[in-house]
């Protein structure tokens, strides 16, 4: 595998076997059978994929931490299995599960972690940052899902890590904790770390990513900025949704034609979606005129990451069935 000097990561053709299942009579399962990813200095790069899509999976065998049955991973130049303590030094992880000892407290821990690395980072900037210190003296075991999650994340940072693997990182986090942690992620990138994260959140990977891959069922499906992502679905067609709020019961026939559908989704709630065209936002304002309809409200967006997400699974599973 050749490296570039910008390259964090590069993991090709990743296959990961498990078991013997007993269930499978003896058998091993495949839950991995061909995820490739990049990942470069000063860029969010996202493994983005629905449960059991085989990210976590991904990211271990990257770091290391489980073994991989076939395919090639290179980690800052080197195969992660044989990963030395300098490599390890390197790199920073925060698990899904946050691997912290319950009965810890969060500032001890942190300052026990700052201790064995040569030039760690000041644990009470970090914990300051990060709001840790409203809860630095409750035990691990008392603290919130989304308290955890942010002193798993203050703990993969001590060591001001080139490389960072990042396990569902908004997981539990209340949306004020979430911005904190978005805003912390992206200075991060800045400063030219290469930031690697697993989501099953199309609005984490559409706010953080600066670049997508896409898994289902152990494959790569496809990847791209999320800008080329939604260019990649839509291909000529503009899809557009218009949302509307108006009384409810209203005939919505006529708005919609072959290629547009309008819909009631709740009383008083309206979905026109499909490839629409400036004329169709014309036959809108008749259908208001003519029914004395006022909306109270009228909203038109582009077609979504997680339109895109949800139209790729939808096409996989009819590949496969
Ligand atoms: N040791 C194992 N034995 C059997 N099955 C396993 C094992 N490890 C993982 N799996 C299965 O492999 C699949 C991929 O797991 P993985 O944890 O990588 O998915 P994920 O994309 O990270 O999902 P999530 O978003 O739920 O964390 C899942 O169906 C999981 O149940």
């Amino acid at each position: 595998m050749t490296q570039s000097p910008t390259l964090a990561l590069d993991i090709a053709g990743l296959v990961k076997d498990v078991g013997p299942i007993t269930a499978l009579d003896g058998r091993m399962k495949r839950i991995v059978s061909n995820i490739s990813l990049q990942a470069h200095f000063g860029a969010v790069t996202a493994l983005l994929g629905a449960n059991g899509a085989g990210k976590t999976t991904t990211i271990e065998c990257a770091q290391g931490l489980q073994q991989r049955s076939g395919g090639a991973i290179s980690l800052l130049g080197q195969d992660p299995e044989n990963a030395d303590a300098a490599l390890r030094a390197r790199v920073g992880v925060m698990l899904q599960d946050g691997g912290l000892p319950p009965a810890a407290r969060p500032l001890a821990l942190l300052r026990h972690v700052a201790s064995l690395y040569q030039n760690p980072l000041s644990v009470d900037a970090l914990a300051e940052r990060l709001g840790i210190r409203e809860f630095s003296n409750t035990s691990i075991r008392r603290l919130s899902g989304g308290q955890k999650q942010r002193v798993a994340l203050a703990a993969s940072l001590l060591g001001n890590p080139e490389v960072l693997f990042l396990d569902e990182p908004s997981a539990g986090l209340d949306p004020q904790s979430r911005l904190m942690v978005f805003e912390l992620i992206r200075e991060l990138r800045d400063a030219g770390k290469a930031i690697v994260l697993t989501t099953h959140l199309l609005d984490d990977a559409q706010r953080l990513a600066d670049y997508v891959y896409i898994v289902n069922k152990g494959e790569s499906v496809t990847e791209g900025t999320v800008p080329e992502l939604l260019r990649q679905s839509t291909q000529s067609q503009a899809h557009r949704v218009m949302t509307f709020e108006a009384l409810p019961g209203r005939d919505t026939a006529s708005l919609s034609r072959p290629g547009v559908l309008c819909e009631e989704t709740r009383p008083g709630s309206y979905r026109l979606a499909g490839s629409l065209v400036a004329e169709d936002l014309a036959r809108f304002g008749q259908w208001c005129a003519s029914g004395n309809v006022m909306p109270t409200s009228v909203h038109l967006a582009s077609r979504s990451l997680e339109d895109v997400f949800l139209a790729i699974a939808d096409s996989v599973e009819t590949e496969i069935s």
